[in-house]
């Protein structure tokens, strides 16, 4: 499989989950490598912004800024290796990211299935963009989707950001919650025109303010308290954010 590279290993740490329903519980997180979409603001572009791809970042506007070097920032890994490198942690709650780890689904069913012959209360989340349906195996296997759609402030196209099939499917599925972040009142009527196009449940929606910093965390929260307050969804906020910054390996 394919991973993110973090200094001389694979891209796995222990912390805790930071968004979602499962906000503050330990995990450890396994970062994919790969990503079939490209946003602008993405946090974890060294997983698809290599050196020779066409696409834009918000961080071009910092002259110090480069695409990557695949080679620094990609590790090909044995899922046996890894089952080993999990295991070695105190937990047993494990989140799948990325990139996009629906990307990849053969290689973590044997990471899932190697843990479980360990310790068969491991329980495995998947944080993915949903535009990529999850294979029966595999859709069986996870135990919670936290499936992010993109909005336009994204830059990508409608047509790559948003799958309905794919989307239907995880409505369709009670393992699935549906995360957005919000910069404003744009986003907010966005999130509103998805999950009513979608039927989704407003229980089963969360929104985050968007930011790197605690002090931008802070600036977008008002809008997203009160569009909660309005339409009966989550609040969420991105506790890594606040507890360590934009670093990586958090
Ligand atoms: N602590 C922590 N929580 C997270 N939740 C989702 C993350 C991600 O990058 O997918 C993430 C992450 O990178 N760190
Ligand atoms: S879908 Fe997620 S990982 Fe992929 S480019 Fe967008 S923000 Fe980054
Ligand atoms: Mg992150």
């Amino acid at each position: 499989m394919l991973l993110a590279r973090l200094n001389d290993g694979p891209e796995i740490f222990f912390t805790l989950q930071g968004e979602g329903v499962s906000a503050g519980l330990p995990a450890v997180f396994v970062r994919a490598s790969r990503c079939n979409l490209h946003c602008r603001w993405c946090d974890t572009d060294h997983t698809w912004n290599f050196e020779g791809t066409p696409w834009p970042h918000e961080k071009d506007a910092d002259p110090a800024y480069r695409k990557h070097k695949k080679e620094d920032v990609t590790i090909e890994a044995n899922p046996a290796d890894i089952v080993a490198q999990v295991a070695a942690f105190p937990c047993r709650r494990v989140v799948l990211t990325g990139g996009e780890p629906l990307l990849q689904q053969e290689a973590w069913l044997e990471l899932i299935e190697g843990l479980r012959a360990i310790d068969p209360a491991y329980i495995f989340e998947v944080e993915t963009n949903g535009t990529k349906a999850p294979t029966p195996e595999f859709r069986a296997a996870v135990n919670q989707f936290n499936v992010s759609p993109k909005l336009a402030n994204s830059g990508m196209e409608a047509r790559l950001r948003t799958v309905p099939a794919v989307i239907e499917g995880f409505v369709a599925d009670p393992k699935a919650w549906f995360k957005f972040v919000s910069c404003g009142p744009e986003d907010v009527a966005e999130i509103l025109d998805f999950t009513t196009k979608f039927a989704i449940p407003p229980q089963r929606v969360l929104v985050m303010p968007e930011g790197r910093t605690a002090a931008e965390l802070d600036r977008h929260a008002p809008d997203v308290v009160a569009c909660c307050l309005l339409y009966g969804w989550r609040f969420c906020d991105r506790l890594h954010v606040r507890l360590w910054g934009d670093r990586r390996g958090v």
